[in-house]
């Protein structure tokens, strides 16, 4: 898209003007009727806003606009009709940020007048973006000696870094702000000759053995590459693998106890199945790269533990990069690899090299202040995500999705013809701490229904109660389907995750699975609650 799609300047009218949903958006069509329906433009005039002072109203719509725009299907899902967001923090930040970038474009592009409404709606967009939930951390100790040489390495490489290695309270190793960092400030840049991508271990003495294994990817190329090159005291990127952790609690790394105490939850099912896949990958390569280049892929560092070490490493420290040629590569990415995760972020896009500079750079969404932990999105990712590949989990986190998949009933036509004309879905969801989405319980109002039922009800089932035997039917069903998923997460033993914290760090797969199941618990809780209100009202 052009900057003069972003906006226009016409004689004595100033326009915002919103990018509409690209072509390939699935939800394309439906994001414009909502706006549609909500009776929201594209195009919002400045001109209606002389003075410094922007009405909040205009301001609302406005940033409503862009929340529809940056909508993902999830998000789709739960959006109601009187439901004018924040609908979700991802969904927040990119909405503002969108709006941050295109105000800032038409202040660069145009000579504003100091008293334009321009620069109060920029501000008006920063405070919010500024004002966005966060995350607040305490730093607790202070750098290690390989967190200095990592960063007297990064200089050395050209790295420009705005952040820090420290260590914050209940998060480990973490990235504090070196210096106060504003909206649109560059916060890292790195060099592409810095980052480890495939192009480095095909280019390596590996290259030739690489090419000769043709069931090799350019992703487990590097992967080997790197369980080679931890262990160069030489190489490049020594002080990089010197930084780096000994061993990663992740799921994948789950011993017997942690996966006993995940015992009927879905995540279980997950881990095991991603480990018997790595397992059956390292198999199908060693012994036999080893015997046939001992020199190459020496038996010692290709050993099934420091396979394991490296795929953990690329699972939850690698960043996909859109190269200038236009591919995409997992790279590890030195210094932004210190970025911690967070649902409120000060850092969200960062995938592609700019090709003026040959670098890739991360800017801050939001202010962050100088000593504060500098927060990275991960992406929208559920806890079940977050436990395998990354070995921590989100408290509440907005994006743990519980899927319920319903049999719409398909003999009598006079149902089927309800359930297409109020566009009734047989896929739906719940999420915590939220009231149960409409369309869920329009569906099983109509799966619940009765032959009498069947013949006389002609009313919009997401907005009419059928009948309260009906009614009863869909709550009490979906109070037996969270029963049966709460199931497994009852404690075992008393003792609740925090109590047992730092009690034996050998355990630290009990202990995350712990905190799993209370996670998914509250969840379960809250929606059955919200069951058990309804039925009771009934
Ligand atoms: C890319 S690294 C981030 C830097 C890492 N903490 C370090 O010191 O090397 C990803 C790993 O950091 C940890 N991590 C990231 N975000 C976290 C969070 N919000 N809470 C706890 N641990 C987190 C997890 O161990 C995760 O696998």
């Amino acid at each position: 898209m052009s900057r003069q799609d972003t906006f226009r300047v016409i004689k004595d009218q100033l326009l915002i003007k919103l990018p509409p949903p690209a072509p390939h958006d699935v939800l394309h069509d439906k994001k414009l009727a909502l706006l549609a329906c909500r009776n929201l433009p594209l195009s919002f005039d400045l001109k209606e806003l002389r003075g410094p002072k922007i009405s909040d109203m205009w301001l609302e719509r406005l940033i409503e606009a862009a929340r529809v725009l940056q909508l993902n299907e999830t998000e789709w899902y739960f959006v109601e009709d009187e439901d004018r967001g924040p609908f979700s923090p991802r969904n927040e930040v990119e909405a503002l940020h969108a709006l941050e970038l295109n105000v800032r474009g038409l202040l660069l592009n145009i000579a504003a007048e100091p008293e334009s409404p321009l620069f109060t709606l920029h501000k008006m967009v920063q405070d919010r973006l500024n004002g966005l939930k966060g995350d607040s951390t305490l730093r607790s100790k202070n750098v290690s000696p390989t967190d200095v040489q990592l960063a007297n390495w990064a200089a050395e490489q050209g790295i420009r870094s705005m952040i820090y290695a420290a260590e914050f309270e209940g998060y480990g190793r973490g990235a504090a702000a070196s210096t106060d960092l504003q909206t649109g400030d560059l916060v890292i840049e790195i060099p592409q000759e810095a980052l480890i991508s495939e192009d480095l271990a095909i280019e390596s003495n590996m290259g030739p053995a690489f090419r000769e294994t043709p069931e090799l990817t350019g992703e487990t190329m590097v992967l080997l590459w790197s369980m080679r090159e931890r262990h160069d005291e030489k190489s490049k990127f020594a002080a990089y693998f010197a930084a780096l952790p000994e061993t990663f609690h992740t799921g994948l790394g789950f011993g017997i106890g942690g996966l006993k105490e995940l015992e009927g939850t879905l995540v279980a099912d997950e881990i095991v199945q991603a480990r018997e896949h790595i397992r059956y990958q390292y198999d199908s390569l060693f012994p036999a790269l080893s015997r046939k280049y001992p020199e190459i892929f020496p038996e010692n560092y290709f050993t099934w533990e420091y396979f394991l070490w490296a795929c953990q490493l690329w699972y939850s420290y690698g960043i996909k990069v859109k190269f200038p040629r236009g591919t995409i590569q997992t790279c590890l990415v030195p210094m932004a690899s210190l970025l911690n995760h967070s649902i409120y972020p000060h850092v969200t896009h960062f995938s592609r090299i700019n090709d003026s500079n040959n670098t890739l750079q991360l800017f801050a969404v939001r202010q962050c202040r100088a000593g504060e932990q500098c927060f990275l999105s991960y992406g929208s990712l559920p806890n079940s995500e977050l436990l395998t590949f990354y070995g921590f989990v989100v408290k509440d986190n907005p994006y743990d999705i519980i899927p319920i998949d319903l049999d719409l009933p398909d003999e009598d036509p006079k149902q089927v013809e309800l359930i297409q004309k109020y566009d009734v879905l047989s896929y739906h969801m719940v999420r915590g701490f939220h009231p149960l989405p409409t369309k869920l319980v329009a569906a099983l109002r109509v799966a619940c229904m009765e032959e009498d039922e069947i013949a006389s009800f002609k009313e919009d089932p997401r907005t009419v109660m059928i009948s309260q035997r009906n009614e009863r039917d869909v709550y009490e069903s979906l109070l037996s389907t969270f029963d049966s998923l709460l199931e497994p997460l009852e404690q075992q033993d008393d003792s609740s995750p925090e109590e047992t914290e730092g009690t034996d760090l050998s355990d630290w797969d009990v202990l995350l699975a712990k905190q799993y199941k209370e996670g998914q618990r509250r969840i379960l809780e809250s929606v059955k609650n919200l069951c058990i209100s309804e039925l009771s009202s009934l």
